[in-house]
């Protein structure tokens, strides 16, 4: 069966054409939300740019998506939390717009300094007013970068470039980074209070919303100018509408609005104030670069892979992938032992990492991996990377990771407990290389168990005739035996048996092992 792919907004042939030759692919731009409703349910994923809103209800229509793409940078129009509670990798491209946006924004800077589109538009009507459009000078101006990630540096090049003087706000990322670009890293009221010009390339967030206000405005210097070629809500369009009246604010430079198109916002019909239709991004190398980035990704995921800019999922750099990846496999396989082991509601989930496996740079993902293991069997919602975590809450599993030194003999090792509220089971397992990973104790007791197969696991008491009747229960049944482990603390004592089997054990079988004299419990499971 093909796949079936909705592209909601233009998007580059570069793309499309890469798309094509792996899947169904439908575009139809400009739906509404409810038209994008009655359709999603059809496909398998959904790449958009900023035109759709990927809004909770489509989601929750998309009863066929695994991948929702960005062809672009920001993803505030998608309900990520949402697409993340059912499982779906949402991803996006960021870093081919980067440069478009920042030459837009020096376009926007200089054409803001010397009123460029009011005096384009003036002539074009016939005039000729050569004073009426004085500008002024970029050069050993204050610029203020607000926000300083890929595209807030990419200025701040350019900028150094104009011999403006740079400074930043960004409070992750240290002073030291942005002293080896030569900028000056302040505080938010010290930005605002030094800057001539002020230029924001945040995310839209929470803590981003308004955050250039009629307070901050209060505190800018007078005859400030801002530049907005983020995201539409960073700046609250009232308080500049505001600002401009009172001549606080000399003028603005906008390519993005609270709501766009912006058909009522109070700074459109103002003089100071330019304004271009979302264009950051709208170069022909950008959009090739993200249509071809976004298609890759999609093709990848829909392909059983994993994306590069996974935006709700630990990711895992390229150049960590060959050292995670058999610790990632292993802990999975011991999460499926480890849910068919333990009886009651599971309570609570201890993750310790030893040894060499406490160094290990991405933690989280093997974390992710065992959830994975141990809930996507007996879960109706599958459960993946994306929302393994969410699942365990919502479900009150309370999780926990620990590291230690202590490796217990071994160079690394990854020890499981769940409990439950009728028992503590712990399974635990060490890579010894690439290409071997064991499960090498089970509630305790030392095993050498390939994490693979059928098993079937049982505690009996140490004394002869057991391990034979156990035997024969599964000789009758037709089940052959591949390998036998006992582990005892001491002899007479509690004992762990594993027997690994080639062929399945009927539950007639296990219940007949129950059964024997001196078995406490005998569980068979499928790793
Ligand atoms: N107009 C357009 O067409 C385009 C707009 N964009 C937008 O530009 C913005 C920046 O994009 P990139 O540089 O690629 O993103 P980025 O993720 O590389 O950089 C964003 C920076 O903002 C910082 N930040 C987060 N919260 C902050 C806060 N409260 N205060 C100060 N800084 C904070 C982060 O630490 C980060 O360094 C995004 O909103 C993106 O959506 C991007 C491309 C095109
Ligand atoms: O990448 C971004 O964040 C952008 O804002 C670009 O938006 P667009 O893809 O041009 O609708």
């Amino acid at each position: 069966m093909r796949y079936r792919v909705l592209v909601s907004d233009p998007l580059a042939e570069e793309g499309l054409d890469t798309l094509k030759e792996f899947c169904d692919l439908d575009i139809k731009t400009g739906l509404t939300e409810d038209q994008l409703v009655d359709i999603i349910g059809d496909y398998d994923a959904l790449l958009v740019r900023s035109g759709t809103e990927v809004t909770a209800r489509v989601i929750e229509a998309g009863k066929r998506l695994k991948f929702i793409g960005r062809a672009g940078a920001g993803v505030d129009n998608i309900d990520t939390e949402a697409a993340t509670r059912k499982g779906i990798i949402v991803a996006n491209a960021p870093e081919g717009n980067t440069l478009a946006a920042t030459e837009h924004t020096m376009a926007m800077m200089l054409a803001l300094a010397r009123n460029i589109p009011q005096a384009n538009a003036s002539v074009k009507k016939g005039e000729w007013k050569r004073s009426k459009f004085m500008g002024v000078e970029l050069n050993e101006k204050v610029l203020g970068i607000v926000g300083f990630g890929r595209i807030g540096r990419e200025v701040a090049k350019r900028a150094q470039a104009m011999e403006m003087k740079c400074i930043a706000y960004d409070p992750f990322i240290s002073s030291e980074r942005a002293a080896s670009l030569g900028v000056e890293m302040v505080t938010l009221e010290d930005l605002f209070r030094r800057a001539d010009v002020i230029t924001v390339h945040t995310p839209l967030i929470k803590e981003t919303h308004h955050m250039i206000n009629a307070g901050a405005i209060a505190t800018m210097k007078d005859g400030v100018r801002l530049v907005n070629c983020a995201r539409g809500g960073i700046v609250d369009e009232k308080a500049l509408a505001d600002g401009i009246a009172s001549g606080k604010v000399a003028g603005a430079a906008l390519d993005v609005f609270e709501s766009e198109p912006p058909t009522d916002s109070p700074v459109i019909g103002l003089e100071q104030v330019i304004v271009t239709p979302h264009l950051g991004a709208s170069t022909v190398e950008a959009q090739k670069n993200v249509a071809i980035s976004i298609a890759n990704q999609c093709i990848s995921v829909l392909s059983g892979g994993s994306a590069k800019y996974v935006v709700n999922a630990p990711v895992v750099p390229m150049e960590q992938q060959a050292l995670i990846e058999p610790y990632a496999r292993l802990a999975q396989k011991m999460g499926r032992l480890l849910i068919q082991l333990i009886e009651g509601r599971l309570e609570a989930i201890d993750v310790t990492y030893g040894g060499e496996a406490a160094n290990l740079p991405n933690t989280k993902f093997i974390t992710r991996m065992i959830l994975k293991g141990m809930l996507d069997p007996i879960l109706q919602v599958p459960v993946n990377l994306v929302n393994a975590e969410f699942v365990a809450k919502e479900r009150g599993i309370r999780l926990s990771e620990t590291t230690t030194e202590e490796a217990q003999g071994f160079r690394n090792i990854i020890t499981i407990t769940a409990r439950t509220d009728r028992m503590t089971e712990t399974v635990s397992g060490s890579v010894s290389s690439p290409n071997r990973a064991r499960i090498v104790s089970i509630g305790g007791y030392m095993t050498d168990l390939t994490p693979t197969g059928h098993v079937v696991i049982s505690r009996h008491t140490d004394k002869p005739g057991v391990i034979g009747k156990v035997a024969t229960i599964l000789g009758r049944t037709n089940v052959n035996i591949a390998g036998m482990q006992v582990g005892r603390h001491r002899p007479g004592e509690e004992a762990l048996m594993v027997l690994t089997v080639d062929s399945p054990v009927p539950p007639e079988a296990m219940e007949e092992i129950k059964r024997v004299d001196g078995i406490h419990t005998a569980k068979y499971a499928e790793i």
